[in-house]
């Protein structure tokens, strides 16, 4: 585990323009196994489509678990319908798909319209499901998907956090409605805190001063205390709900892993406190990809009506998260990076050519942080 190692950060290069017109990808062309990934040196090199659009050089991109998944067709009704936009503009189609959702790059292009970001510039970004992805050599961005990249990491290291970071920051603050201000002394459940999201998620409500209850396996409880953790518990070797009904009475509770939880979670809660429970695992992408788009947000509906009526009834509250790209948290976390607050937590980095092997291993869903592919320096 390299936990805060040091990779030497390149000097950016001197940019002028895009390099050519073809370059390194790893592709699908239907949606399966690992044994789809595809990889290429003649993938076309994106346009800038919209004025607010950038071209990046990545450097080094992550993988998670939702590109496995998307590898294997999961959300694609709903993505593909917010596709529909690109295709009409880039005259493309559904594959080949290049997946990842994450980088940390150099910007090469910029569209008329964007203000923050010159050709040079050092950033990372997460973004939107429905663009192309980063297992590639470039990747076009929108200016509000990225920041500034923390000037304290290499590009592997920062590589490590975008889409993790700002899942985070839409479950915990956005969804959670925990901010800097409000965070002190809250008492904040991280089910999964072993994991790429959990190990950034209980860095954040420690900085921001929570007290923070964590769940993980055994060989990961001296990692999640080396990040904070004031509570954890050792969902192989302890009863995680006698523990945990025992301390109850969280303020915000985040549910990373769905039905792994057991139900009792939502009664750990605070009662009539405003208290929240945050659960990344939505419904909607597989019910849209099982029922069809109508039936599937109907499904969706009714079951959060549920959820909410649930909360209603004992004072908790029952939420859901989903990512959604976000250049300003990008920038506030990079600032927490640089002020030495969060430190990226890197499993294993993997080459260029080995990107099915990264995929392999997060597939394996036993993460100690993140997984992360060297681009640039393959
Ligand atoms: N809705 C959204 O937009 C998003 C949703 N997610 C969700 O978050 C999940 C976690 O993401 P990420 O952290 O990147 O994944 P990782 O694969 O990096 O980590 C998963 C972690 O969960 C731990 N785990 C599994 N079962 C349990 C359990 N019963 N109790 C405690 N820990 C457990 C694993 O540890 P161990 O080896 O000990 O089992 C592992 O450390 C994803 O699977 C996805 O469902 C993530 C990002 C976006």
């Amino acid at each position: 585990m390299l936990l805060r190692q040091r990779f030497c950060t390149k000097s950016a290069p001197k940019v002028k323009t895009r390099m050519g017109t073809q370059m390194s990808a790893w592709q699908i062309f239907q949606y399966g196994g690992n044994e789809e990934l595809t990889q290429t040196t003649t993938a076309r090199v994106p346009n800038i489509l919209k004025p607010t659009d950038l071209l990046i050089e990545i450097h080094a991109a992550s993988v998670n678990p939702i590109d496995t998944m998307m590898r294997g067709g999961y959300g694609k009704a709903m993505i593909n319908l917010l596709r529909q936009g690109l295709w009409n503009q880039a005259g493309g189609t559904e594959f080949p798909l290049i997946l990842g959702r994450d980088f940390s790059g150099v910007v090469m292009e910029t569209g008329k319209g964007v203000t923050r970001y010159k050709p040079g510039d050092e950033v990372w970004g997460a973004i939107a499901t429905q663009r192309q992805g980063t297992h590639a050599q470039y990747c076009i961005v929108g200016q509000s998907e990225i920041s500034h990249k923390p000037k304290s990491l290499s590009h592997i290291e920062a590589a490590s956090l975008p889409y993790v970071a700002v899942t985070t920051w839409t479950a915990l603050c956005l969804v959670g409605e925990l901010t800097q201000k409000n965070a002190q002394n809250k008492r904040v459940l991280i089910h999964g805190g072993a994991g790429g999201l959990g190990t950034f998620a209980i860095q954040l409500m420690k900085t921001w001063g929570a007290e923070v209850t964590t769940t993980c396996s055994t060989d990961a409880v001296g990692l999640v205390q080396s990040l904070g953790a004031d509570v954890v518990i050792d969902y192989k070797t302890q009863d995680v709900q006698s523990e945990l009904q025992r301390i109850s009475g969280f303020d915000v509770v985040l549910d990373p892993l769905g039905g792994k939880i057991p139900s009792f979670s939502v009664d750990l809660l605070k009662g009539w406190r405003n208290s929240k429970y945050v659960s990344l695992v939505t419904p909607v992408l597989s019910s849209t990809d099982k029922f069809g788009i109508p039936l599937g947000l109907l499904t969706t509906a009714t079951n959060f009506g549920t959820n909410i009526i649930r909360g209603f009834i004992n004072g908790r509250s029952y939420r859901w998260a989903l990512f959604i790209p976000n250049g300003n948290a990008l920038g506030q976390i990079a600032k927490l990076v640089d002020n030495g607050k969060i430190e990226p937590v890197i499993d294993k980095v993997y080459t260029f050519d080995q990107v099915p092997d990264a995929f392999q291993k997060v597939e394996e869903k036993h993460g100690r942080g993140k997984t992360v592919i060297s681009i640039k320096d393959s």
